[in-house]
């Protein structure tokens, strides 16, 4: 008798800079989510979709949850339980060097029974008796060893342990989306990311959660895509600082996001891009709608 088809949902849940995206990534093997040293860099909610001939599973790289300052503090962290309410199973990433803090206490006593797996992350960085010691404060919150497992997302270490613990929680169902999708974000969302995540390597650590990226036009033609995108900032200074001297600056980022770019397109890309001064955007709901931070 032929297997019957499985698929479910699996949220990838931590605190910021755990590495849930870099996780996701290697996970369905493609970049549909950004990387960056700095905390809060994911923001929406990304679906990543890995398919075989068996099984599909749909992944739900949440915002890192944080205690929010602003509305779109407010709308990450709402995001992220939101996410969690729906899924066949949570996945709670914990960074082995920084250990697990108390805000990841409280969420791991929130999220934790039969469906949940928590994922030591990093441990290419820790060392053993650390690892083993974050062992045992999961074992101690309740969390049983078997529902633990040590990754290196970055080195992709532990990663098919990992994948083979979650096909169990996946139930006969249906194949939810076509076997070449690895994303259920729109190119321009992506694009938009891709954008925004070479500003936020380039930048200074003061601008960049100030940083929204609009695109404004693509135009996708036979063997080029026209692309036309904003980067949105705070201040006057900021604009200064994102243009650089002569707009090296700008043109930094712009060079190195058009190669992400073509890949995603597929041709060859012209990239035009423009900054602009909204002052506040990050509390303005019109501004938020506008840069696609918006509930489904
Ligand atoms: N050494 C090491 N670094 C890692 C690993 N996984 C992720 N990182 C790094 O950790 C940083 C954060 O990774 P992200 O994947 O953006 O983390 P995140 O949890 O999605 O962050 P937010 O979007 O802010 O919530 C990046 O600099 C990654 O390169 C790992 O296994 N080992």
């Amino acid at each position: 008798m032929e297997k019957e088809y499985r698929s479910g949902f699996v949220a990838i849940m931590g605190s910021p800079n755990v590495g849930k995206s870099t996780l996701m990534n290697a996970l369905i093997g493609t970049k549909v989510a950004i990387v960056t040293e700095k905390a809060q860099t994911t923001r929406n909610k990304v679906v990543g979709i890995l398919t075989t001939e068996e099984y599909q599973i749909v992944f739900l790289d949440t915002p890192g949850l944080h205690t929010p300052k602003t509305k779109l503090g407010e709308f990450m962290v709402k995001t992220a339980y939101d996410a969690q309410r729906d899924v066949d199973l949570t996945m709670m990433v914990l960074d082995a060097k920084m250990g697990i803090r108390e805000r990841d206490e409280e969420i791991i006593r929130r999220l934790n029974g039969p469906e949940f797996l928590a994922v030591i992350n990093k441990a290419d960085i820790a060392r053993g008796e650390r690892i083993q010691e974050l062992q045992e404060r999961l074992t101690a919150l309740g969390v049983p060893q078997s529902a633990v497992y040590v990754i290196s997302a970055k080195e992709k270490t532990g990663l098919r342990e990992l994948q083979e613990a979650i096909l169990p929680f996946l139930l006969p169902g249906p194949q939810f989306y076509p076997e070449d999708m690895v994303t259920d974000r729109p190119e321009r969302f992506i694009a938009a990311e891709l954008i925004r995540e070479k500003a936020l390597l380039n930048l200074r650590d003061e601008i960049p959660h100030g940083v929204g990226v609009e695109i404004e036009r693509v135009e996708e033609l036979e063997n080029i895509t026209n692309v036309a995108a904003v980067i949105y900032c705070e201040r006057d200074s900021h604009k200064g600082i994102i243009i650089g001297k002569r707009g090296a600056m700008l043109k930094k980022i712009g060079s190195e996001a058009r190669a992400d770019l073509e890949m995603l397109f597929g041709t060859k890309v012209f990239l035009e891009l423009w900054v602009k001064v909204k002052e506040d955007w990050r509390n303005s709901q019109f501004m938020l709608k506008e840069l696609g931070y918006r509930e489904e």
